[in-house]
């Protein structure tokens, strides 16, 4: 009687001989290729998938190199390699196929060839379960790849235009100017400000107003990359530098950010030892990518932003000063909220209706104290804070209208109808009523407002003065413009639009009037954050008793 071996070798022996001729007869096909990859016998099951495969008969098959004959077969890997593929689906012209592929080994161990065998034919009827999951997988994986492709290329388009930098104020005006500037040509550009000022934003705007709009828009945060993988991250990695992963090798963000724009953020945050090597990158457009002895050229215009004091870094040894002064080329300062305090109200409105439209919910305005209770904070995290506190108040409250309580503020004083001082000239509100008007604000609440209100509310020039030189006609005429414009705009209560009503002009001349005079701009934004009603374009009674009628 045959009975299983003792010993552990012949077991194993025995064991893989009846997998093989059960393998074999049960599969529907079979073939065996020699050392040289040369096909040297078929089954005859296997005999019926030729016609599909695009052989007339055995004769035209046999003899040949497997990889010329089966499409997408792996047994060239499985001699290669002495490692068997148990179980594996192959697809070619002629259909999809369960295989499975072992070495086949010489007396001294040595690899001499493989066998390959269909196990099943028409799997996706056979194994439909298993199929259905692997179509459902491939299906899901494709539309992932097509997801991340189309989201690479999104994040590579600039989501900013230079319109969308909210803000007439002088300051704000000034910004937008400069990165229209900035936009025409190919130098660095640093962009300077506290946090949430908009260096971002503008970045993004510059970008997609330069001639290289339609190329990449390439993102580094450097405090967000640990400091050993910025290089890579930088400069790319050649193939076969590393194992793993990084086998492939990969491009860095200069090479991705090609023909187009790379946005180094933080970049006051660059290790020193990488410093050196950005430089090199800035002054000759080439780089060596990790791992490789080969020049990379680049054409990359760089656009880089810190919140921190790069020069006093520089003094203090932590900066290159020679990295400093190639970034410096096209400095452009964002003013913080505190000094334009006057933006807020276009500010509020753009950051509710982008709040509201994201959110898929409706519209919310707010009351004017709210505004006024707004106006009057510091706003350390600047558009970026404010935008926050918003989001926070429009998603608490159940109201329309959001009321300073909703912001956890309270309201400041209104102003008080402000007593005419004696020689003040028709109409003029005098200096220290327009800084009471402005109520008691929170600590540090637009002092330069409060100031410029001063300013603008000094009495006009006196044009028949004899004692004063002859004026020309510009002085004449610039002197009448500006207080024709503080008059509207304290007839108004620093109501812009209402401004310019009375004035029969437009908005936006308004604006670019405000532009010329900063002070009266600063004071029309000081009124506005006082004002008991926003809409109101009538002066209180006991202004219009002594005002211009
Ligand atoms: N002038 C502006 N008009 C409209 N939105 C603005 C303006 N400035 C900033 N924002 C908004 O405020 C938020 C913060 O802006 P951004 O990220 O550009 O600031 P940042 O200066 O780059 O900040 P950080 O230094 O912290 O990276 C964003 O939602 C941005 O859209």
């Amino acid at each position: 009687m045959n009975d299983i071996p003792q010993d552990a070798e012949a077991v194993l022996r025995l064991a893989a001989q009846s997998m093989f001729d059960v393998l074999a007869s049960t599969a529907q096909g079979a073939m065996v290729v020699n050392r040289e990859h040369r096909v040297v016998w078929i089954s005859e099951g296997y005999k019926r998938f030729l016609p599909a495969l695009g052989f007339r008969d055995e004769s035209e098959f046999v003899g040949r190199r497997v990889e010329e004959v089966v499409p997408n077969t792996l047994m060239a890997q499985v001699i290669d390699t002495g490692q068997p593929i148990l179980v594996d689906l192959l697809t070619n012209k002629a259909g999809t196929f369960l295989v499975s592929r072992l070495p086949l080994r010489g007396p001294g161990g040595d690899v001499i060839g493989a066998m390959g065998m269909v196990l099943l034919d028409h799997p996706e009827t056979t194994m439909q379960p298993l199929m259905t999951k692997f179509a459902c997988l491939q299906a899901e994986l494709d539309e992932t790849r097509r997801q991340l492709a189309a989201e690479q290329s999104r994040n590579r388009r600039p989501k900013h235009r230079i319109i969308d930098f909210v803000g007439a104020s002088a300051a704000a005006l000034d910004v937008k100017r400069q990165a229209r500037r900035v936009a025409q040509t190919d130098a660095t550009v640093l962009l300077l400000g506290e946090t949430g000022t908009g260096k971002e934003l503008l970045a993004h705007a510059i970008h997609a107003a330069s001639r290289r709009a339609a190329r990449p828009l390439v993102s580094v945060n450097i405090a967000a990359v640990p400091e050993t993988l910025l290089e890579a991250e930088f400069f790319g990695v050649a193939p076969g530098a590393y194992t793993g992963a990084e086998r492939k090798g990969r491009d860095g963000k200069f090479k991705l950010a090609d023909g187009g724009t790379l946005f180094l953020d933080e970049i006051g945050d660059m290790p020193a030892a990488l410093q050196a090597k950005l430089l090199r990158v800035l002054q000759e457009q080439e780089l060596e990518p990790l791992g490789s002895n080969e020049v990379v050229k680049v054409d990359v215009r760089v656009i880089a932003a810190t919140s921190r004091d790069l020069a006093a870094m520089v003094a203090r040894g932590e900066f290159r000063a020679d990295l400093f002064y190639r970034l410096h080329v096209l400095p452009i300062r964002l003013p913080s909220l505190r000094e334009r305090a006057e933006d807020i109200e276009a500010l509020v409105d753009v950051l509710l209706e982008d709040i509201a439209r994201r959110g898929g919910l409706a519209p919310k305005t707010l009351d004017p104290g709210a505004l006024r209770a707004l106006a009057a904070q510091r706003w350390p995290g600047n558009v970026r804070e404010l935008r926050n506190a918003l989001e926070q108040a429009f998603l608490m409250s159940d109201e329309e209208q959001l009321a300073p309580e909703h912001f956890g503020l309270t309201e400041p004083p209104l102003p008080q109808a402000p007593p005419t001082l004696p020689g003040a000239g028709a109409g003029t509100l005098a200096p220290t009523a327009a800084v009471a008007a402005i109520g008691a604000p929170a600590v540090g609440a637009i002092p330069d407002g409060a100031r410029a209100m001063e300013r603008a509310d000094a009495a006009p020039v006196a044009l028949d003065d004899p004692s004063l030189p002859q004026a020309t006609l510009g002085a004449r005429k610039a002197s009448l413009e500006r207080e024709a414009i503080a008059q509207a705009l304290r007839r108004t209560h620093g109501n812009r639009m209402a401004a310019a009503r009375l004035l029969a002009i437009s908005r936006a001349t308004l604006y670019e009037k405000l532009g010329k005079y900063p002070e009266l701009a600063a004071m029309a934004a000081a009124m506005a954050a006082a004002a008991p009603s926003r809409a109101s374009v009538t002066a209180p009674a006991a202004w219009t008793a002594t005002g211009p009628g």
